[in-house]
């Protein structure tokens, strides 16, 4: 998206990000986190207690120092709500920034619905409902998401892909999905709208980069679960403090047990778990992804198997064919005639680089001289395609084993020399298409196919994740081996129909794996429907689009790759910071419990290794470090921790030793620091 590469964390959103920290300080907002939520009734709490330190009760001895010490308190407890709220609106911030530029796009648009007579009259766009058809012409905008049921032309997508370069769109096929706000440039198209009001791929994107929808992914909420485990464990300890602190003869006020919670409790990865889960889902918008929801980016990181298509996935996708090799007693000539034929009205690539190859060779048709032949498009289905001819002839090139099933259908037999050479083509990666009239096959037409270089490197980097890759082609075995052996993925299937792909997911589902694919074409919907993350191609039909659980707004197949990294590095950067977070909270205990306790029980002086000035000091410093390592960590969430393709199990070790290693060092470091500095400030007998 232009708008959302352009859009950094500019000064307006972060103004509006320290508006929004006090707005959702609101109870109904805070409770949805409660870690943050404990923070924030704390913080009433010592607020209270500011202004009557004895309110629940006077048996604490109260000096004017009691009180300073509870306004302290209040404060850096506000403080670290509003750094929590800081974190979660700032990630926020971005997607509304982008949300505002994609509803300029949308404003006032008006559009020429067809009636039933056959005329057509000017509405609003917001007036336009699922099934209408509707005429947009050179220059204009296009109203409505829809698929194009007559004409062809080329449209500039730039207002929701971002990319300048005009694409184009026209009716059947695979690229015939046209989407609301984007503008044609040339021809005229006849669409039929397939989206309600509010319900178009620019709302649901608007509703997406806001966050409007963002709902609680199941690992986020189990993840809080456990985070509010801890706090009320956390609780009891803090609570059991006070009794114990009585038996050896003091006493401890309420503002320092509530201190002393919060630093235990997991407010770090409390205050930015959100901000987290956002980044992750910014950070696929800005890959031009849009998922539409963060469980789908959370089940990308997980994936354990992976998809994809041969041709424009794996090899460059543009076969061509490069030559024509005949069989039996048919000479070239024949051939390239009658493969030119059957690809006179085929609009494929492979279609259309038989005619191109063809004319080259000297053989050219005329399409108006066959206009009474009946054109068979290719499928996926069928493997073939050609023409019906008026005289009743046959003509067909296809898939040699599709062919062949279809010469020996119509009792015929297929010359010997056919497979000896279309395992000659095979075998070096190349597809064959036997070309056939009525029961006769004169011979093989060689598209070329080319792996798409750095294939290998990628596929190398996924098995390290510990992703298996298969590759899934309509295409014969030998094809298929070739260029799997030559892209190295894991395993492959070849002539494959699109409910091979189906059952190849539920086969991997059954053993517990999540599966991603991508697919662009209607009958790649059911496998994308089924997949755990489907990534829909922008170009591919409304189908597949509603289908899959992400699209692709480049229409980049390889994309899939990318989006792993990005889930993978989403988890990742959760586990760093919850484990950091934790690491944290165990040192505070043992920073701040020795010093608390060393002025009843003397013999702690061996526990206290950090020498903090005061047992308040002791707490202040603590307190101070808990709130200031939300934003310090924010840039991180952001971001994301950095990742290199490695197994699960290196990567926990990893971090383990980072995050976990680190987080126990940190607070004693910094808790010292802050130490000095209160007592250098004089603060420290507060
Ligand atoms: N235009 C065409 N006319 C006739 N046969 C075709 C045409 N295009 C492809 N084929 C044959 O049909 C087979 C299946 O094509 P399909 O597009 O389903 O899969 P593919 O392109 O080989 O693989 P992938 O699933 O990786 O895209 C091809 O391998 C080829 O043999
Ligand atoms: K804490
Ligand atoms: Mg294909």
């Amino acid at each position: 998206m232009a708008n959302s590469k352009s859009t950094g964390l500019s000064g307006a959103i972060v103004n509006q990000a320290m508006l929004d920290s006090f707005r959702k300080l609101d109870p109904r907002s805070m409770v949805k986190s409660p870690v943050m939520f404990v923070v924030e009734i704390g913080c009433v709490i010592t607020l209270l207690l500011s202004f009557d330190p004895n309110l629940f009760g006077g048996h604490y001895g109260v000096g004017s120092g009691e009180r300073a010490f509870n306004v302290v308190v209040t404060v850096i407890l506000f403080i670290t709500v509003l750094f929590g709220n800081f974190a979660e609106a700032i990630a926020e911030g971005r997607g509304k920034a982008q949300a505002e530029s994609l509803r300029k796009s949308k404003t006032d648009l008006t559009a020429n619905r067809k009636l039933p007579d056959g005329t057509y009259e000017n509405v609003p766009a917001t007036t336009l409902r699922r099934g209408d058809i509707i005429r947009v012409v050179a220059g204009e905008s296009i109203p409505a998401d829809g698929e194009v049921i007559e004409g062809l032309g080329s449209v500039d997508e730039s207002a929701i892909t971002g990319e300048s370069a005009p694409v184009i769109r026209g009716a059947g096929g695979d690229f015939s999905s046209v989407t609301g706000g984007t503008k044609l440039l040339s021809d005229e198209l006849v669409v039929r709208v397939t989206a309600d009001p509010g319900e178009s791929f620019l709302d649901k994107m608007i509703g997406l980069v806001e966050g409007a929808s963002r709902q609680k992914t199941p690992n986020e909420l189990a993840l809080s679960v456990l985070l509010a485990g801890l706090t009320l464990i956390f609780l009891i300890v803090v609570d059991t403090l006070d009794p114990i602190a009585r038996y050896v003869g003091g006493n401890i006020d309420i503002a320092t047990l509530i201190a002393l919670l919060v630093c235990l409790i997991p407010t770090t990865i409390g205050a930015l778990l959100s901000a987290i889960g956002i980044a992750g889902m910014d950070r696929v918008i800005r890959f031009n992804v849009i998922a539409k929801s963060g469980k789908a980016v959370e089940a990308a990181g997980d994936v354990n198997t992976l998809i994809l298509d041969k041709t424009g996935t794996i090899t460059i996708g543009n076969r061509l064919a490069s030559e024509f090799v005949p069989v039996g007693s048919h000479t070239e000539k024949s051939l390239i005639e009658l493969a030119v034929l059957s690809s006179l009205f085929d609009e494929t690539p492979e279609g259309r680089s038989v005619v191109e190859l063809g004319k080259e060779k000297g053989v050219a048709y005329i399409r108006e001289e066959f206009i009474e032949a009946k054109n068979v498009e290719f499928s996926a289905d069928t493997r073939m395609s050609g023409l019906d001819m008026a005289d009743g002839t046959v003509v067909r090139k296809g898939a040699v084993d599709a062919i062949r099933q279809f010469v020996q259908q119509n009792g015929g037999i297929v010359p010997d020399d056919l497979e000896e050479k279309t395992n000659r083509i095979a075998g070096e990666g190349g597809t064959p298409l036997a070309v056939v009239k009525g029961n006769d096959v004169y011979g093989l037409i060689y598209l070329k196919d080319i792996v798409k270089p750095g294939m290998r490197e990628r596929f190398e980097e996924l098995r390290k994740m510990g992703i298996k890759t298969v590759m899934c082609t309509g295409d014969n075995p030998l094809t298929a081996a070739t260029i799997a052996k030559e892209a190295g993925v894991d395993d492959f299937i070849a002539e494959a129909k699109p409910e091979d792909k189906m059952r190849l997911i539920k086969e991997e589902q059954a053993q517990g794996k999540l599966v991603a694919m991508s697919g662009d074409g209607t009958n790649d919907a059911p496998a994308l429907a089924q997949a755990d993350v489907g990534l829909a191609m922008n170009t591919g039909t409304p189908a597949a689009k509603e289908a899959g659980n992400m699209v692709d707004l480049d229409s980049d197949p390889t994309k899939l790759i990318e989006v792993v990294s990005i889930g993978k590095q989403l988890l990742i950067t959760r586990g760093a910071i919850t484990t950091f977070s934790i690491a944290n909270d165990v040192a505070k205990y043992f920073a701040i419990v020795p010093a608390m306790f060393l002025l009843y029980v003397p013999q702690l002086q061996a526990l206290n290794v950090m020498h903090l000035t005061s047992s308040r000091s002791a707490i202040l410093s603590a307190l101070i470090f808990n709130a200031i390592i939300i934003p310090l960590l924010i840039p991180l969430a952001m971001k994301g921790v950095r990742y290199r393709p490695m197994s699960a199990t290196s990567m926990l070790i990893r971090n383990i030793l980072i995050y976990g290693v680190g987080g126990v060092i940190a607070p004693f470091v910094g808790i010292k620091a802050i130490d000095l500095v209160i007592t250098a400030l004089g603060l420290a007998h507060i």
